[in-house]
């Protein structure tokens, strides 16, 4: 496929990079003076991630010939809405109507930045992770204008790539990042309290919860630990430290229902009988790995 990255800095040249290494045809945009110093970097970080690069990767300063012939343009310039605003109204007026075009905005509203565009329902975001030649999973997310199809096409266009497309709902910070910062935040008010270092923060999570979340995402972490011990412990947390951690309302009523989890055969998730036999061993066998993999 033919393929344009607008804005080849740290995003845009691992987007670039991960294209490449799939053999598409490649070109950056940047408004930088060296455009060949983004290219090297591009076919470097390619090389790194893939072993051979068959795909070719060119880079030039214009917009309207990288995108005229391209059949995906993956924006990647800074999170400035009027920056990205223009930047799309570039692509609408020089790409084909049928081009896809998935920005990497990492909070931007994509309502808004469809407007930008003549053709919305080609419009989506694809949201990877810096590096994302090496962070397997990225955020897709569509408008209520995006043609399903158009969805489809790219989910399977990444999938190609080695990554590992999952769809969320177009909110604002789509899902990954509001995690990851409610807990920089829940972290910033330890260390601000006085209560560790930010030092001692890092390694603590990397040696306790940090060791699971490889292996088990939050709602397996919560079934495995008991809801009945989640929803005791946000008892104390909500006296101690207010509405934030008020008992959030699904986690009472599963416990209410007698869904506590694996030691009751079902919590937020529901196990068959062989994953309830096996996922203590398949869990312990996990974390000794990943732990001999990060030490
Ligand atoms: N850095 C991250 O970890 C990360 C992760 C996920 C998503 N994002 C998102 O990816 C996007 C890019 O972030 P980044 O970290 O790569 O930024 P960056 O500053 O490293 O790169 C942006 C590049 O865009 C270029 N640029 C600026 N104006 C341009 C224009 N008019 N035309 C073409 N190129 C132009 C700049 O010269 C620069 O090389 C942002 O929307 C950001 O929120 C960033």
């Amino acid at each position: 496929m033919r393929i344009a990255v607008l804005g080849a800095g740290t995003m845009g040249q691992g987007i670039a990079a991960v294209m490449a290494a799939a053999s598409h045809e490649v070109t950056v945009v940047d408004a930088v003076d060296r455009i060949e110093g983004c290219v090297t970097a591009v076919r470097d970080r390619a090389r790194r991630h893939g072993g051979d690069v068959t795909g070719t990767i060119g880079g030039t300063h214009d917009l309207g010939a990288a995108v005229r012939g391209a059949e995906v343009v993956f924006e990647a310039v800074p999170e400035q809405l009027p920056l990205k605003l223009e930047v799309l109204a570039g692509v609408s007026e020089n790409a084909a109507p049928a081009a896809i075009v998935a920005t990497n905005t990492s909070s931007l509203p994509l309502d808004r930045l469809a407007g930008a565009l003549s053709h919305p329902s080609r419009f989506l975001a694809a949201h990877f992770f810096n590096p994302a030649e090496t962070i397997p999973g990225v955020e897709v997310a569509g408008t209520e204008q995006t043609d399903p199809e158009v969805t489809a096409t790219l989910v399977a266009l990444l999938r190609s790539a080695g990554k590992e497309p999952i769809e969320v709902g177009s909110c604002v910070g789509f899902v990954a990042n509001r995690l990851q910062l409610a807990l920089f935040r829940e972290a910033l008010a330890c260390v601000e309290e006085g209560v560790i270092t930010a030092e001692d923060l890092d390694i603590l999570v990397r040696r306790t919860i940090g060791v699971r979340l490889p292996a088990f995402g939050p709602f397996a972490v919560a079934d495995m630990a008991g809801l009945d011990v989640y929803h005791a412990i946000f008892t104390v947390l909500h006296e101690a430290y207010g509405e934030r951690f008020e008992v959030p309302p699904m986690v009472s009523r599963l416990v209410e229902d007698g869904r506590l989890g694996v030691k009751s055969g079902a919590g937020f998730l529901n196990y068959t009988a062989d994953e309830l036999r096996e996922l203590t061993a398949r869990r312990d066998v996990l974390y000794k790995r990943l732990l001999e993999a990060a030490s």
